[in-house]
């Protein structure tokens, strides 16, 4: 590398959110930075910054609307020069980033189960019909009522914390949590259990963090070169591009989960009716190169099994 590396008087500012997951997420960016450069951790420092979505607590997200909810203010600050990289779980990431910015560089991805959480019940198949599932998740949601019509789902908003809480209350029999979310935390032991692919498809780049940057920041670019992840991101192109195809959000039911397996890359995806009513899923493999490629071509296989108005609920 021919430009200069942060220093403690110079340091890299990393942005991120400030709940305890986010700040995992750039610790453990930092980690790999200052390793990746034999850096001390002293020459990169971080930012904490309040998103639209922290602040708003009493509403769920759909209600809020509007895109970038957890990314505006992070995204703006790197903009503006006041950050110069920023760490997300990108599952909450949208396919685009605006104008400046580009979100290529991926962590080694965590487990991308799903975690079934509950201080009353081993698991989904032992709830008693009625039961309260606590999710905010749409897809969740909709992937609890497919199999298990007679429970009953209730908005569960906020952190990993939070939520622990809520359930320790009663307002929930039970929830679900990224596994990857619980391992960063070191509260792996709050699942009971991680749920199979086959029973829960996960969210599209579940459990992988990505490192946002402005386009024009050479130094930074080859700085997070040193750190990036290849299969993660060949994983993520093909999800990405399913979700891209699909128009998705995080306001829809879409699962996908892509895997390699020797040269080759398998991709699964599956999307709900809101309400639990319809589930459509299906899966494919492409060599490895043609991740983006099957990603779309998955999805168009999808909407045209769904029909008009599969999704016409969003209005
Ligand atoms: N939407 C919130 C969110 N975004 C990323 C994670 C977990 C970590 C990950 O999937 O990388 C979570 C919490 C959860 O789903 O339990």
């Amino acid at each position: 590398m021919t430009q200069e590396l942060p220093t403690p008087s110079a340091p890299l500012k990393i942005g991120t959110r400030g709940s305890p997951l986010a700040l995992a997420q750039a610790h453990e960016t930092r980690m790999r930075l200052s390793k990746a450069f034999d850096l001390s951790e002293d020459c990169f420092e971080i930012h904490v910054i309040k998103t639209t979505g922290d602040r708003v607590l009493d509403r769920p997200l759909k209600e809020i609307g509007g895109k970038g909810l957890f990314t505006r203010e992070i995204e703006d600050a790197m903009l503006s020069g006041e950050i110069d990289i920023a760490v997300h779980s990108m599952k909450d990431m949208p396919v685009e980033q605006p104008g400046g910015l580009v979100l290529d560089t991926y962590l080694p991805r965590e487990d991308v189960r799903d975690a079934f959480v509950s201080p009353h019940f081993d698991g989904l198949q032992a709830l008693p019909e009625g039961t309260k599932v606590g999710t905010s998740s749409l897809r969740r949601k909709a992937q609890v009522l497919v199999k298990f019509p007679r429970l009953e789902v209730v908005e569960f908003r906020g952190n990993v914390q939070t939520r622990l809480k809520k359930l320790e209350d009663g307002v929930a029999g039970c929830t679900f949590l990224a596994m990857a979310g619980l391992n960063r935390l070191g509260q792996s032991e709050v699942a009971k259990g991680a749920i199979a692919p086959e029973d829960m498809l996960p969210a599209v780049a579940q459990g992988a963090i990505g490192i946002e940057r402005r386009v024009d920041d050479t130094r930074v670019a080859d700085m997070l070169a040193a750190i990036h992840d290849g299969p993660t991101g060949q994983r993520l192109a093909a999800e990405r591009a399913f979700l891209a195809a699909l128009d998705g959000s995080c306001e829809t039911p879409i699962a996908g989960l892509a895997e390699l397996e020797g040269g080759s890359i398998r991709l699964r995806g599956e999307i709900l009716r809101p309400d639990g009513s319809e589930s459509l899923e299906d899966e494919a493999t492409a060599p490895i190169e043609d991740g983006a490629a099957l990603g779309a071509e998955l999805a168009n296989g999808l909407l045209k099994r769904a029909g008009e108005g599969f999704f016409d609920w969003r209005a």
